[in-house]
């Protein structure tokens, strides 16, 4: 290789996090060179300051690929930092995973979410622009869409958006207007914004999942947690909704399926010829809270013991996605079942009772 040619690489933001994470795992694995930018805000950090998630990467692809990831711990909003990136590193394209993400935690502190999300997003984008790196992949959410009569449903890319019920809601769909306005006043902008639905599970290894601080707000981290003997039952937020057995039904899919999907947006926007599309990553099919307990029990062989709770302000009753988008588009669609997100999740869990930073860490690296 020419020495003076810098090799082309990927700018992952939020790269130690879980989605993120795993999206790192399958770009290494395509031979791509990335760079993560990570503050740690939400990843767990070992004794030297460095996020356990990056060494246990290296750790799953193979040794060459292994070299080709190069670790930053700042913000992605950090102007002097990131021109020094773009002028070391031959950055083709970024993956914007960077972002609060407790819908909770947004009510109490909008302003820290609208800087954080928002207010950042515009320097990474102004940094960008400027040294002319002009591809996007955003990480979107399916709470982007307004809440409808359940005739509407699977959502589809063109369903209404808005009347965000969450200040971390309206950041997601504000970058999006952002970053659909910045791709209309310049054409040489490319944009793709991924709406996740539910993203769960863990790498088969075992060895990176998700690793939520404090008590998990979000449903199959919580199961995990009971089984793994953590917390004593789950609470399961009302059980009369119109639904199959009355509880909430949600469009799950592997966080190893949505990292592929970020791997396939890659291939799909170096053929767009410029603006923005936004696609749905989810199955296509709900499942219930009683069904993910059952499937999950029956994948552990623990039992998860629940009580029936009040319904959880905010909550709809049944949310899935059209992916078909994604798909025709793409060439993604999802690969992994229910019970493998089950079966994966329980395996990182169980090498991991207490999260990444644990004496008590049983895998094997
Ligand atoms: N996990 C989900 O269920 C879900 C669903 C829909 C959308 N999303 C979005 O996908 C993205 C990734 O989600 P995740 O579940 O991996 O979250 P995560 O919290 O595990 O990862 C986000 C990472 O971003 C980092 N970060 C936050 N602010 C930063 C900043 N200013 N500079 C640098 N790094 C910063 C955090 O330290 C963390 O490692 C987020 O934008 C989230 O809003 C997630
Ligand atoms: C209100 C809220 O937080 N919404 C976020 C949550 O969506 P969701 O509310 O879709 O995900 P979730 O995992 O928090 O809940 C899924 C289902 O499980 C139920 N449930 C959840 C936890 C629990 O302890 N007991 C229980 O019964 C909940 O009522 C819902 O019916 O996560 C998504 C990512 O996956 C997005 O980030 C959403 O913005």
């Amino acid at each position: 290789m020419n020495g003076f040619l810098k090799t082309k690489a990927v700018l992952v933001t939020g790269g130690a996090g879980f989605i993120g994470s795993h999206t790192v795992v399958e770009l290494l694995q395509e031979n791509e060179t990335v760079v993560v930018i990570d503050n740690l805000s939400n990843a767990a950090s070992d004794a030297n300051n460095l996020p356990p998630a990056i060494s246990r990467i290296k750790s799953i692809v193979t040794s060459s690929q292994a070299k080709n990831l190069h670790f930053i711990k700042g913000g992605y909003g950090d102007k002097s930092m990131l021109d020094k990136v773009f002028k070391k590193y031959n950055i083709q394209a970024v993956i914007h995973f960077g972002g609060f993400k407790a819908v909770g935690e947004s009510k109490q502190l909008p302003l820290m979410y609208y800087r954080n999300n928002v207010a950042e997003t515009l320097n990474l984008i102004k940094a960008m622009n400027e040294h002319n790196v002009k591809n996007m992949i955003f990480s979107s959410s399916a709470t982007v869409y307004s809440e409808g009569p359940p005739e509407d449903l699977p959502l589809v890319e063109e369903s209404p958006l808005g009347n965000c019920t969450c200040p971390y809601a309206s950041t997601k769909l504000f970058i999006e207007n952002i970053l659909r306005d910045v791709t209309m006043s310049d054409d040489g902008w490319k944009v793709m914004a991924l709406r996740y639905f539910n993203p769960v599970g863990a790498h088969k290894s075992g060895k990176i999942g998700e690793d939520p601080k404090g008590i998990p707000n979000n449903l199959m981290p919580y199961i995990a947690q009971v089984a793994v003997g953590r917390r004593k039952h789950l609470n399961v937020f009302g059980n009369d909704y119109p639904t199959i057995d009355g509880t909430g039904v949600r469009d799950y899919v592997h966080v190893v399926d949505v990292a592929k999907g970020h791997t396939a947006a890659l291939h799909a926007l170096d053929a767009m010829k410029s603006g923005f599309r936004a696609y749905n990553l989810g199955s296509g099919r709900g499942t219930s809270v009683l069904e993910m307990v059952q499937i999950f029990s029956e994948v552990s062989g623990v039992e998860i013991k629940t009580q029936i709770k009040e319904r959880r302000p905010g909550d709809v009753a049944i949310f899935y996605c059209d992916p078909a988008r994604a798909w025709n588009e793409l060439g993604w669609k999802t690969e992994k079942t229910v019970h493998d997100m089950c079966a994966d999740l329980w395996t990182f869990q169980q090498n991991n009772p207490n999260g990444y930073v644990s004496a008590e860490y049983n895998g094997k690296t």
